[in-house]
């Protein structure tokens, strides 16, 4: 290991060698163009050493053994540990968890007009930065119709393509076999628990309903798994660890997908997805019955949170309003109606979300 000790904080750091050759930022080791790196890792000798190590001001300068001169930025090197990523995942306040109370205080922060939208980048990026910080937001003033709901939602993604179509229109058309395609009642729940990644993000636009009832709810995931884990700790821990089923099938269609209901990061033990659709769960053959008890008793704490009447955000989605919220982390659910009433909506892709909010500077 090799001793570093930054010329301004002082800070003493243990690197491996052979770390620190593998991320030598030169042209000849990195594609500045692609920002990919230029070699295997076998091409490497695995006993590189420094032979010899320079320090001015903020740069270091290594000559190693395979004959490389490698010329560092000390701050680069010591914002690249593990220590740094949890220090400054755990100081994020990009994020706010809210009940009914809290998601009604900031409801101005969660509207935006499709005319602003389309005129204003900073408004996109608004609108990104509160889909972020409280995972929902409504674009207004949008037509009633399946295209303007495309435009909308091109404006600030792309689009993510499913066996439902990359645009999907629905009503109590039997379309799918899902009861989504029904006038049934659906308790709270996030979708895709059968897909390999869930969508990141879904949106849905009453395009017309002429008839009773029908109404939405969303519920802040974030806020219920932060109120499962301060009250029933041991049951967090089961939904982490638990792999529970999902499936979807359908005329040609078999999706399977099995993961914890509550998955944190492993690093710095922060929320990433709540996985939660009781709807769809396939049959649970993930842990020995003598511990299904143990499992049942976990996931009624959470669901009795998630029902509790403070954490639901009810609403009647109207004409000329799309909602878009975070499938991750937002619950959403609707109330049994009567008459005729058509959807429109569509998903987009996690990867699609984080990269967006990447490149506006929102998120590390
Ligand atoms: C949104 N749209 C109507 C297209 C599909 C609904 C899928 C419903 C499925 N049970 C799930 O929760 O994923
Ligand atoms: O019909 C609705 O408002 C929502 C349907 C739903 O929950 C879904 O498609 O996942």
């Amino acid at each position: 290991m090799l001793l570093l000790k930054h010329p301004k904080t002082s800070q003493l750091i243990e690197i491996n060698e052979f770390w620190l050759r593998d991320h030598c930022r030169c042209g000849e080791c990195l594609n500045f163009e692609t920002n990919q790196r230029r070699y295997d890792v076998l091409d490497l000798p695995a006993d590189v050493m420094p032979l010899d190590v320079k320090y001015e001001g903020l740069n270091l300068q290594v000559h190693w053994s395979d004959a490389h001169q490698s010329n560092y930025d000390l701050d680069f090197i010591f914002n690249s540990q593990l220590e740094r990523l949890i220090d400054r995942r755990s100081k994020s306040t990009n994020l706010t968890p809210w009940n009914r109370s809290i998601i009604l205080q900031n409801e101005r922060h969660l509207r935006f007009p499709l005319p602003q939208l389309v005129s204003s980048d900073n408004e996109v990026r608004s609108l990104v930065e509160s889909l972020v910080r409280y995972g929902i937001v409504f674009i207004d003033d949008v037509a009633p119709t399946a295209n303007m709901t495309e435009l909308a939602l091109r404006r600030v993604f792309p689009l993510m393509k499913t066996f439902f179509g990359e645009m999907w229109t629905f009503s109590d058309n039997p379309d799918h076999a899902d009861t989504a395609y029904t006038k049934l009642y659906l308790g709270s729940h996030t979708d895709n628990t059968y897909f390999c990644d869930a969508a990141g993000l879904q949106a849905l636009h009453c395009i017309e309903h002429s008839g009773s009832g029908g109404e939405n709810f969303f519920v802040d995931g974030l806020h219920v798994v932060h109120e499962l884990k301060r009250r029933y700790p041991a049951a967090y821990d089961v939904l982490c660890r638990v792999q529970v089923p999902g499936e979807y099938i359908e005329k040609g269609e078999q999706h399977y997908h099995t993961a914890p209901i509550i998955q944190v990061n492993p690093l710095t033990q922060e929320f990433v997805q709540l996985r939660l659709n009781v709807y769809d769960r396939a049959v649970f053959n993930t842990i020995p019955q003598a511990e299904m008890a143990e499992f049942y008793d976990s996931l009624r704490q959470l669901l009795l949170i998630v029902k509790d009447n403070q954490e639901q955000w009810a609403l009647k989605l109207l004409p000329g309003s799309i909602v878009l919220f975070d499938n991750w982390r937002v619950l959403h659910g609707r109330e049994a109606y009567t008459g005729s009433r058509t959807m429109s909506g569509s998903y987009v892709q996690r990867t699609d979300f984080l990269s967006k909010a990447r490149v506006l500077g929102i998120i590390d």
